[in-house]
């Protein structure tokens, strides 16, 4: 797997993110909160991490829901997979939804999502006047595997 270093700080009172398994795509990320707070059905806040870094161009992160957290609670993310940019210095935020019909209650130091660094590209447009074609063509939204 691609190593890649990348310049962060701490601001939080818990360790630096860390991969759980040697194959983990993504990190948990901790709610650097001092007080538990609960999300009533429906809420959405949004939970500081205390983690701010330096992305290298070409790369982004993406804020992803737990499962667990998720079937368990019903707490994800309201805008997954939320983009972290590679030119973002601010403090890293998650913004957590309630989507349980019971309250729901967060705690300091709770894993509330996960964040998985990837490669991006930006393109440059050609415009055109035709594109080429293709076996698909316009077919989507359940296209396939139809007699
Ligand atoms: O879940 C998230 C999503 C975004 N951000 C930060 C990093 C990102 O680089 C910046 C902007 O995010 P995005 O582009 O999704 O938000 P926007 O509404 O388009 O704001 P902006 O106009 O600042 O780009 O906010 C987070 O900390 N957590
Ligand atoms: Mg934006």
């Amino acid at each position: 797997m691609e190593k890649l270093s990348v310049n962060i700080i701490n601001q939080s009172a818990f360790a630096l993110p860390a991969y759980a398994t040697s194959g983990s795509a993504g990190m948990d990320l901790r709610a650097n909160i001092t007080e538990s707070f609960t999300l009533q059905p429906l809420e959405r806040t949004l939970v500081p991490t205390g983690l701010f870094m330096a992305l290298p161009e070409g790369y982004e992160a993406q804020i992803r829901p737990r499962s667990g957290l998720a079937i368990k609670q019903g707490l994800t993310c309201l805008n997954t997979p939320g983009t972290i940019d590679a030119d973002y210095r601010g403090e890293i935020k998650v913004i957590l939804i309630n989507l349980s019909n019971e309250p729901q209650t967060v705690l300091p130091g709770d894993r509330i999502a996960q964040m998985v660094i990837q490669r991006v590209a930006q393109v440059e447009w050609l415009a055109v006047e035709t594109l080429d074609t293709t076996n698909r063509g316009s077919g989507g939204f359940g296209h396939t595997g139809k007699i």
